[in-house]
């Protein structure tokens, strides 16, 4: 028995979404549908024992990922304060965090938002926090929404599926719906785009397209019309670059539905469509059931 934890977040792309910023991070979020991935970030969280400030690796290497240190400042003094405790508590104690993932980061996997849900989940049970799923869903969805890399990937991350996002925001504010389907999804990355930089830009015209787009999937909740409102979106929103919209049409011309990840240079395609076209893509599945503690293995 020892006091570390590991939790799993599936990666999620978003086909569309309409941004809804707001001063209270857990009002903020987004409308909009997706697809959860069986690809995605895994998350180990231990007390650091001795250390005076919280460490945070990805995949063996030192890194800075904002929302997830939002998850540790939230969670202080317990996991994120310094070594005694920003209020003295004698308790306190520091976390060390490991992020493992095979997705591309910045690409649009919301691999931002998986690290920090996991690394809620995991500091919970690290560290006995007493938190529910809600709250901790909560304070991942706010530290990520305030970082600025993402306003609906944490709670897609947390329903798994296909996540339908009608109401925006984090547990008590937003509402969901899905699509009763698990496609083989593949996908192919061509670079980042900064999802900090789209969302300080002006957002009208992506929540037009994004509403447009929920209108119609909610008038027909299918996974063709799913990807043909991606399409839709990503050509109204001007998000689309050109590297993507080649892939896309390649894989449509093998006859599989295909989009943009939003917010990377990454098309999604559902079937064998881009490996068809002659793309280096990888291929995986729907994930079922969304995040969650690894369980204790019985051996
Ligand atoms: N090697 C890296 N490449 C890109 N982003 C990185 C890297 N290491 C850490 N980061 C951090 O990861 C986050 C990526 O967020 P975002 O652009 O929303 O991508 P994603 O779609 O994967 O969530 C940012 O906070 C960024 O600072
Ligand atoms: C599209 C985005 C705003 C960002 O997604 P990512 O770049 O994957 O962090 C997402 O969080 C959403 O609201 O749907």
């Amino acid at each position: 028995m020892t006091d570390e934890a590991t939790a799993f977040a599936p990666g999620h792309v978003t086909a569309f979404f309409a941004p809804y910023p707001d001063d209270d991070p857990a009002v903020a979020g987004s409308r909009g549908a997706g697809v959860t991935l069986s690809d995605g970030v895994e998350v180990t969280v231990r007390p650091a024992a001795g250390a005076d400030d919280p460490t945070v690796l990805l995949d063996g290497e030192a890194v800075e990922v904002a929302a997830v240190e939002g998850v540790l400042d939230a969670l202080a003094p317990h996991v994120g304060g310094t070594g005694t405790g920003a209020d003295g508590d004698a308790d306190a104690r520091v976390a060390a965090v490991e992020i493992r993932t095979d997705l591309p980061v910045g690409a649009g996997f919301g691999v931002s938002g998986g690290a920090a849900l996991g690394t809620a989940l995991a500091a919970n049970d690290a560290f006995d926090l007493a938190r529910s799923e809600n709250e901790l869903v909560r304070v991942a969805h706010a530290a990520e929404v305030a970082a600025g890399t993402g306003l609906g990937d944490v709670v897609a991350q947390f329903r798994g599926g296909l996540p339908i996002r009608l109401e925006p925001g984090a547990p008590g504010h937003g509402a969901f719906d899905g699509l009763p389907a698990r496609p083989r999804v593949e996908y192919v990355t061509f670079g980042e785009l900064s999802t900090a930089e789209v969302l300080g830009g002006d957002l009208d015209p992506v929540r037009a397209a994004g509403e447009a787009a929920l209108t119609r999937l909610r008038r027909t909740p299918s996974l063709p019309e799913l990807l043909a409102a991606a399409r839709e979106f990503a050509d109204d929103a001007g998000l689309l670059v050109p590297e993507v919209a080649e892939a896309i049409e390649a894989a449509e011309a093998e006859g599989s539905p295909a989009s943009m990840a939003m917010l990377g240079r990454t098309a999604f395609a559902l079937g064998t469509g881009l490996s068809d076209a002659g793309y280096d893509a990888t291929a995986c599945a729907v994930h079922p059931t969304g995040a969650s503690l690894r369980p204790v293995e019985t051996e």
